[in-house]
């Protein structure tokens, strides 16, 4: 039978059948992945085939093959060095919330996350959450960024999660497709889930303190089918939105705008920092490009971690 994983606590998987039938299901004997140094062989949102255990009293299953996954989300494991454990696969879309203030998100840090996104081949949307609570000059900060996002490509919609403003357009997007939430503490995550769909009790919240606390909470991803054909993965407890080891040639290929101007640089391996003739560069001067994208890029190209998590320059 072919299956959905949307829980998995180990050693057994929640496997859901397109008719909608679950079973808990284990993995047979050893199971390999080619190319992934995983610390789980199987993540929520994988289709996998499996086979109902007719030995044991219950009705459980044993998962014997996996399907390519269109992509998928990793963590760096905690003690095994250069092991990695695949948070969630094949996932549809992932949303920000940003807030203008309280907390603030600045540039640097969207732009990282929209990168991750761009390696991890998933569709980003940004939501511009608790418009409001904004007065005009704040109001005029989302239109400046919304501009620039959305000249990029990237869908940009403005919210309340309290108001309920636009919470439809957010609804009618997530229709037929697997999403997941992201952004800082405090920007109104469980606000909005809960608008979407007020009977679904993510426990992202107590789980993240439980794991604050020291306390020995191994925490998994969930997937949940919502009311209207629609699919959210929670990650309790993982922050952000993982990880991806970069080289330092492939970054500006995550940066859309940059990408496309990469061809009218005069050097082929041009990193659009010192080069001469460098089309990106290029852009900037002529304001084709924005200053905070090209700030951001050169950060990540410095790997510099520290000012990275420090810098509060004001978006313009
Ligand atoms: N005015 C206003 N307040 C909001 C809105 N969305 C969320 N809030 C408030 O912001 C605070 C934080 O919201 P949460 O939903 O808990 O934020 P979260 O992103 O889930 O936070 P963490 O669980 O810490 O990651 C709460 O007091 C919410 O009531 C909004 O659209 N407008
Ligand atoms: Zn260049």
């Amino acid at each position: 039978m072919t299956g959905r994983v949307y829980k998995s606590t180990g050693s057994w998987y929640t496997v859901k059948t397109e008719l909608g039938q679950t079973y808990e299901c284990r993995i047979k004997g050893k199971f390999r992945l080619k190319d992934i140094k995983s610390t789980n062989p199987i993540a929520v949102g994988d289709f996998v085939e499996f086979e109902l255990d007719t030995k044991s009293d219950q009705e459980t299953g044993v998962i014997n093959k996996i399907h390519d996954r269109q992509n998928y989300i990793v963590r760096k494991s905690v003690n095994l060095s250069k092991q990695t454990h695949i948070i969630a696969s094949n996932i549809d879309q992932v949303f920000l919330l940003v807030t203008i203030d309280n907390p603030p998100t600045f540039t640097s840090f969207i732009d990282r996350f929209l990168v991750t996104a761009e390696a991890y081949d998933i569709k980003a949307i940004l939501l511009f959450n608790k418009i409001d609570t904004y007065d005009n000059d704040t109001l005029d900060e989302v239109r400046y960024l919304a501009h620039v996002y959305r000249q990029i490509g990237y869908e940009c919609i403005g919210i309340s999660a309290i108001t309920g403003k636009n919470i439809d357009k957010v609804k009618s997007l997530m229709e037929g497709k697997v999403s997941m939430f992201t952004g800082h503490s405090g920007v109104g995550k469980s606000t909005l889930v809960n608008a979407i769909e007020p009977s679904l009790d993510l426990k992202t919240k107590e789980i993240s303190m439980q794991h604050m606390q020291g306390q020995h909470t191994t925490t998994f991803a969930e997937m949940f089918d919502l009311s209207f054909d629609a699919k959210i993965i929670d990650t309790p407890g993982i922050k952000g939105f993982g990880v991806v080891d970069m080289e330092k040639e492939e970054i500006s290929d995550y940066f859309p705008e940059f990408f496309k101007l990469k061809q009218d640089c005069k050097f082929n391996n041009c990193l659009h920092i010192e080069e001469p003739k460098c089309a990106v560069k290029e852009a900037l001067e002529n304001d084709e490009i924005a200053a905070s994208r090209y700030r951001s890029y050169v950060q990540i190209i410095e790997g510099d971690e520290e000012h990275y998590r420090t810098d509060n320059w004001n978006q313009e």
